[in-house]
């Protein structure tokens, strides 16, 4: 197991991050034609992927189905996602967590399609606790308490979930920017992919459109070995305690968090989120 971050710029990130993310990101071009998903991890990062890949190949589920998720839409942070995406055809998909203020400047400029998307952070908080203490790559936690309490300083890989979604947040109303809640697309799933597909630019037909839902449940991701983080290598994640599609569901947080850890973070976000307007989250 890992024993520490890696830290750059005072930000926690796993150890397969690129040593200096500011040369990527004074650096990497972004083009217009990208489309990039951007999360907080455990925000439903890999959901948003399967969508945008199934509605480019317009529901045909071959490619989801033969190529490994973090091959499709490589993670920017990382050198083997790097590589990946400067060897991709246009128009290029990929991913990323980086806070805004690390990500490529080019991207302020172009006009990249960016989706973005955001969770209830209490949930935030539940997943990422169960993906995080089976991480080889990054510092476990050894009880549930101990990284709330880190994810309530920042002190996880990322950072603060305060910080990215309201430095992401900026960028609303920007025409090349969508956001969209893991809520919401739990609340309609086919008037979440209509949303993205438009965004996209993409017409599907009625049978494109169910043959994508019919592949983005939670089911056919877990039974999908390219999506399930089962190929992941073993080096990177102890696979005997691993389960990435752990439950799929929204509110999972009322099951594990105490009613002091409830307070002490429903504290926390009211005094981080007071800034923004209100109606902005689905879970408010
Ligand atoms: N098709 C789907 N439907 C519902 N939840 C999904 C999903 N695909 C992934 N998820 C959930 O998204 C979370 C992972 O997010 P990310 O992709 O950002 O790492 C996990 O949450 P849980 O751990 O709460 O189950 C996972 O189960
Ligand atoms: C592909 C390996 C991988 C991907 C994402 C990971 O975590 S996180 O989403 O960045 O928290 C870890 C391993």
């Amino acid at each position: 197991m890992a024993t520490d971050y890696l830290w750059i710029e005072g930000i926690p990130f796993h150890w397969t991050t690129i040593r200096d993310l500011r040369s990527l990101r004074d650096g990497f071009l972004v083009r217009d034609q990208d489309v990039i998903t951007l999360s907080y991890p455990k925000s439903g990062t890999n959901w948003i992927k399967e969508i945008t890949n199934l509605i480019h190949t317009r529901g045909d589920p071959s490619w989801v189905q033969s190529v490994v998720s973090w091959e499709r839409s490589p993670w920017i942070e990382t050198p083997e996602g790097l590589e990946l995406i400067e060897k991709q055809g246009d128009p290029r998909s990929y991913t990323s967590h980086l806070p805004v203020h690390l990500f490529p400047t080019s991207l302020f400029t172009s006009k990249a399609k960016v989706i973005y998307i955001m969770r209830n952070p209490r949930d935030v908080i539940v997943s990422g606790y169960h993906f995080h203490k089976t991480l080889k790559i990054t510092k476990n936690p050894s009880s549930f308490e101990e990284y709330f309490e880190w994810f309530l300083r920042g002190n996880v890989p990322f950072g603060s979930w305060f910080d990215h979604v309201g430095g992401w947040l900026q960028m609303r109303g920007k025409e090349n920017f969508l956001f969209i809640s893991y809520e919401e697309l739990h609340q309609d799933i086919r008037a979440s992919v209509e949303k993205i597909s438009r965004f996209l630019g993409t017409e599907l037909n009625p049978e494109e459109m169910d043959s994508v839902l019919q592949h983005v449940t939670f089911q056919a991701m877990k039974d999908n070995k390219m999506s399930n983080f089962s190929l992941v290598p073993d080096i990177h994640i102890d696979h005997s305690n691993m389960r990435f599609m752990r439950k799929g569901i929204a509110g999972d947080w009322k099951n594990q968090l105490t009613v002091a850890q409830t307070e002490a973070f429903d504290r926390v976000y009211r005094e981080k989120m007071a800034g923004l307007p209100p109606g902005l989250f689905p879970w408010d």
